[in-house]
């Protein structure tokens, strides 16, 4: 069942100024989507094509030129939404714990006294692999891989109905990649939280998502079940799909001529 429908997005920035016309950019134009309570969707797209900017606008962090998003029921959508960005480092308080970062939208959104919210915390750290004692540590004292775990957290922290990866995991080696899908797979089982993964990297998608659309020239221009046959009929689409490095190089043959120095 859907609970966010997008209708004819439009939206656009302007451009250029100081060496150029100011001209008005086109992002997206006429963009519909209708996203489904617990379903992990991929959204894949060629660089600048506008996924980051649809992903803003479904926070309510930017509003849209025209056209409408509509979240069904009544809760107010920071509660229904969260965002993990790839930056993990400058995604939280340098001075501030672990813990309390993670605590965030429980102070706000939530009227969890300070001891329900450490119980809280615990429990998402718990969920998301990272140990006990981290709850105090200063986010230059984690990993990569553990701070993007702890945004995660935050994120799960109120309960979302979606969770927006927006290339939260492009900085991760691939055993990180493959852990941290495996562990929001579980969450998804578990708590019936959504997610929508935005990534240039469909094997991603491919072990994670249960739907995947591709943006193209403003609007969505494939929709499509994952499986492991799905082929991409749109050219922009087949683009992205046809540069999936193998996974192992052609083994050279022995009798291939080797390169001189
Ligand atoms: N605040 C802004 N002001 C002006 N232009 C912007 C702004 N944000 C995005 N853009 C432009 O909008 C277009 C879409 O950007 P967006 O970041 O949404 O693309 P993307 O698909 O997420 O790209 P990538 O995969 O490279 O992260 C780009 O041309 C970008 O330069």
């Amino acid at each position: 069942m859907s609970f966010i429908q997008v209708r004819d997005l439009e939206h656009g920035y302007s451009a250029g100024g100081l060496f150029s016309k100011r001209h008005r950019v086109q992002v997206l134009s006429g963009l519909n989507l209708d996203l489904h309570e617990g379903q992990s969707l991929g959204l894949l797209g060629g660089s600048g094509s506008g996924k980051s900017t649809l992903a803003r606008l479904l926070m309510g962090l930017e509003s849209a030129d025209q056209g409408s998003i509509v979240f069904k029921g009544q809760p107010p959508f920071l509660q229904r939404v969260q965002m993990v960005f790839q930056d993990a480092l400058s995604a939280f308080n340098p001075q501030r714990s672990i813990g309390w970062s993670i605590a965030e939208p429980l102070r706000h959104l939530s009227d969890m006294d300070a001891s329900a919210c450490r119980a809280r915390v615990e429990q998402l750290l718990q969920q998301v692999q990272l140990e006990a004692r981290d709850i105090d540590k200063l986010p230059a004292q984690l990993s990569g891989g553990q701070l993007q775990r702890a945004g995660i957290a935050r994120a799960m922290a109120i309960g979302p109905q979606l969770i927006i990866l927006d290339e939260a995991l492009s900085n991760l080696d691939r055993v990180l990649q493959v852990q941290i899908l495996d562990l929001l797979a579980q969450v998804r089982r578990e708590s019936g939280t959504g997610f929508l993964l935005i990534t240039h990297d469909l094997s991603l998608v491919q072990r994670f998502c249960q739907r995947v659309v591709v943006l193209a020239d403003g609007k969505l221009v494939e929709d499509l079940p994952v499986t492991a046959q799905m082929r991409f009929t749109h050219p922009a689409a087949r683009t992205l799909q046809e540069a999936v490095l193998p996974a192992m190089p052609r083994a050279r043959s022995v009798r291939e001529p080797q390169l001189q120095a």
